[in-house]
C-alpha cells in the first residue's frame, strides 16, 4: 500500500499578457496560508522588473533543458521560459503551488504534474491594452503583439478550470479565486 502522502496540487494561474496574473498570485501569497509560488526560469534580462524569476542566457537555458531537465518548459513573446524540477520540493511541503503558465502548455502540465487547478484570468481587451502600456516594461510593438494572443483559449480536456474575471476591481479576482481554491487546500499542510 503507498502510504506516501499525496503531493500539494500545481495551481496553474494563465491568461494573456497584462491581465493580472502576477497581481493576482503576490495576492494569493498573503491572504492564503500554505500557499507558496514556483519561480520561472527566463531568457530574459534580469533588471526588468515583475515578478521574480531565475534569468538565464540562451545558452544557459539550452543547458540546462538537457539532463536532467526541466519539468516543463516552453517560448513565447520571443523568450523561452521553464519551471524547474525543484517544484516537487514545493509540492512536498506546501499546500498548494502557484505558477504562472502559458496556456499551450496546460495539456502537458497537467500530464506531468497530476493534480493541476487551472485559474485562468480573463479581462477586457481595453483593460489589457491599458494595463500593459501604463505598466511599461515592453515597447508599443511588443504590447501590441501581446495584445494580439490575448484571446488564445484555454486548451479543452482539462480537469478543473476556473474562470476568474479581472476586468474590475483586482479585490474581485482575488475572491474569486479564493473562493475557487477553498476546497483543494488541506489545511494540515500549511
Ligand atoms: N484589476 C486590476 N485593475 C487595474 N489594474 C490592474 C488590475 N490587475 C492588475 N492590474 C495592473 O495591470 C498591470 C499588469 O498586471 P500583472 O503584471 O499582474 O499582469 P500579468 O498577467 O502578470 O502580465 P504578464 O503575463 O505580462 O507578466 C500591472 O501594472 C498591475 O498592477
Ligand atoms: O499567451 P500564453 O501562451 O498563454 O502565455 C505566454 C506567456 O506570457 C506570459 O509571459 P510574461 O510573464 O509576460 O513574460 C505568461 O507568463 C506566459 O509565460
Amino acid at each position: 500500500m503507498n502510504t506516501q502522502p499525496a503531493k500539494a496540487p500545481v495551481i496553474a494561474v494563465v491568461g494573456p499578457s497584462g491581465v493580472g496574473k502576477d497581481s493576482l498570485m503576490d495576492a494569493l501569497l498573503e491572504r492564503v496560508p500554505g500557499l507558496v509560488r514556483q519561480r520561472r526560469i527566463i531568457t530574459r534580462a534580469p533588471e526588468l522588473g515583475g515578478e521574480d524569476y531565475d534569468a538565464v542566457t540562451e545558452d544557459r537555458f539550452a543547458t540546462l533543458c538537457s539532463a536532467p531537465g526541466f519539468a516543463l518548459h516552453w517560448q513565447a513573446h520571443g523568450l523561452r521560459y521553464a519551471i524547474p524540477r525543484d517544484i516537487d520540493e514545493l509540492r512536498n511541503r506546501a499546500s498548494g503551488v502557484l505558477v504562472n503558465l502559458s496556456r499551450k502548455v496546460l495539456l502537458e502540465a497537467e500530464a506531468a504534474f497530476g493534480t493541476l487547478i487551472v485559474l485562468s484570468v480573463t479581462a477586457a481587451p481595453e483593460a489589457l491594452a491599458a494595463r500593459l502600456s501604463a505598466r511599461g516594461r515592453e515597447d508599443s510593438a511588443e504590447v501590441e503583439r501581446r495584445l494580439a494572443r490575448a484571446s488564445t483559449p484555454v486548451p479543452a480536456g482539462l480537469s478543473q478550470v476556473f474562470d476568474i474575471d479581472n476586468s474590475g476591481q483586482l479585490e474581485e479576482a482575488i475572491k474569486a479565486a479564493e473562493t475557487a481554491l477553498m476546497p483543494w487546500l488541506q489545511p494540515e499542510r500549511a
